[in-house]
């Protein structure tokens, strides 16, 4: 099956649109002040419009209290919530059940143990994003352009539709699907031309080499 690519931390439209003509299954948009990548409802509203049937609105959270959920979900009609903070996996079963909407639960990886929470969280989750775990001294939870090493995940069993995520970019997201055989990819920060800004060019580049069939 072809492997299914999410562009996060959309903020305007070249990058949403060249996103979706290239074949992107989700878009994101970060809910997040402190993220050069935040959009207001208002913003990810008139974003949201211009998103085709088939094509996955996600949005993004961190530790959201379920006011900051109503705030953002009263205004823009997203598909899918992504949980990327701390969320516990009770709390993760809550906002699914309070807002009836699927919800994507992001996990951090940077060694063996790490990837024991995968089952904690494949079991209420609808979907996993295994991301690369922050540095300590980092300021954001995702999109940092972190890599993790892909090999911890090859041959293992997860629960749940995943994406791959952490430092991708067009020159490496083929070998990262051929090792760990990801049945999807997010990126942020590897098709940027700067922080928020997303380089038509290298999403297009992005989704192609991600899309292409393993040799
Ligand atoms: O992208 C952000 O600014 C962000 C802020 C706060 C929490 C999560 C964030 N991004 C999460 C994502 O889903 C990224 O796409 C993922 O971490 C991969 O990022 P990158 O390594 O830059 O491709």
């Amino acid at each position: 099956m072809a492997v299914s690519v999410k562009i996060c931390g959309l903020t305007e439209a070249t990058g949403l649109s060249a996103a979706v003509e290239a074949g992107a299954r989700y878009v994101g948009f970060v809910f997040f002040p402190k993220s050069p990548r935040n959009v207001t409802p208002e913003t990810a509203a008139g974003l949201a419009v211009q998103v085709p049937l088939g094509v996955a609105k996600v949005g993004l959270f961190v530790n959201p209290d379920d006011a900051a959920l109503d705030a953002v979900l009263s205004r823009v009609p997203l598909d899918i919530i992504q949980l990327h903070g701390s969320e516990s996996p009770d709390r993760v079963a809550e906002v699914k059940s309070r807002f009836g909407l699927p919800v994507m639960k992001a996990v951090g990886i940077s060694e063996p143990q790490d990837l024991d929470a995968l089952w904690d969280y494949g079991l209420v989750a609808d979907m996993l994003l295994i991301d690369a775990k922050p540095s300590q001294n980092a300021t954001l939870p995702g999109g940092n352009g972190l890599a993790f090493d892909w090999r911890l995940l090859a041959g293992r069993q997860i629960l749940k539709p995943w994406l791959l995520a952490g430092g991708l970019t067009p020159a490496n997201v083929a070998e990262a699907i051929r090792l760990t055989r990801a049945p999807g990819v997010d990126v942020s920060s590897g098709v940027e031309s700067a922080p928020g800004i997303k380089d038509p060019a290298r999403v297009r580049d992005f989704i192609a080499r991600a899309t292409a069939p393993i040799l």
